[in-house]
């Protein structure tokens, strides 16, 4: 039988949790039953937990005076090649909010002082059963200067050119093409179920309305159609 752990070297315990999910892989479960719970095993190994955070500022500026951006939301460009939500794996001994801190400073460069994420700023969690994973997800509203910066320490951050290749605002406007802008963004590829927290993080924080969300997703799947990708 092939070696799996071939060319994974010291990711070979954890590059699992990166492969694609399936449609329904993801069963959202309350915070304390996701804490509280033993999961069981998954592979013979005990469930993993990760967090992740959508920081976001309200803007409303319009881009080149013409198409208003309703907020400024920060993703990564990741190594792998997907988008996903700074944060990542907690490890033993940490709580979920300590773990997301960490890999903040760690990831991009946040100044703990001023925007820790506490038990408060949970949104929401999911269980992955096949994978053997919790996904925590967290949100906070920082002010459109805060942003700015945080966009910036990036740039200084501990894993800045190693997990993660840049700062990435989400596009929250549409053109009148009804497809450049959010619904083409959505076209990407995203790690975990970050698409999902993404909307569900625009929907909650009432950034856009839940028929704006769906249209966006519209004309994203007619584009996909259309280009086949
Ligand atoms: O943004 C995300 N939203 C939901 N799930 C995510 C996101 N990014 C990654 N993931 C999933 C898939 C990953 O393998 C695990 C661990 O996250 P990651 O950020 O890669 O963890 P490390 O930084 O390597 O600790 O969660």
């Amino acid at each position: 039988m092939a070696d799996t752990t071939d060319g994974w070297g010291f990711l070979a315990d954890i590059e699992g949790f990166g492969r694609p999910d399936a449609e329904g892989d993801f069963e959202e479960v309350p915070y304390n039953e996701a804490l509280g719970r033993t999961w069981g095993k998954q592979g013979g190994k005990p469930y993993r937990h990760a967090a992740h955070a959508f920081l976001y500022a309200l803007d409303g500026k319009k881009v080149w005076g013409l198409y208003e951006n309703k907020a400024v939301i920060l993703m990564n460009m990741r190594v792998d090649g997907y988008i996903g939500f700074p944060g990542g794996i907690i490890d033993d001994g940490e709580t979920p909010e300590e773990g997301l801190n960490r890999e903040l400073e760690e990831e991009i460069g946040l100044d703990l002082t001023k925007h820790s994420f506490c038990k408060g700023d949970h949104l929401v969690s999911h269980v992955n059963h096949r994978k053997g994973m919790v996904l925590h997800f967290y949100c906070k509203r920082v002010t459109l200067e805060d942003c700015f910066e945080i966009e910036k320490s990036t740039l200084h951050a501990k894993e800045y050119g190693i997990e993660v290749l840049g700062s990435v605002r989400v596009p929250m406007f549409t053109y009148p093409d009804e497809e450049r802008g959010l619904p083409i963004f959505l076209t990407n590829r995203f790690c975990g179920n970050s698409k999902e927290q993404l909307l569900m993080g625009i929907e909650r924080m009432k950034i856009m309305t839940t028929e704006e969300i769906q249209l966006a997703l519209k004309h994203s799947e007619s584009y996909n159609k259309k280009f086949k990708l």
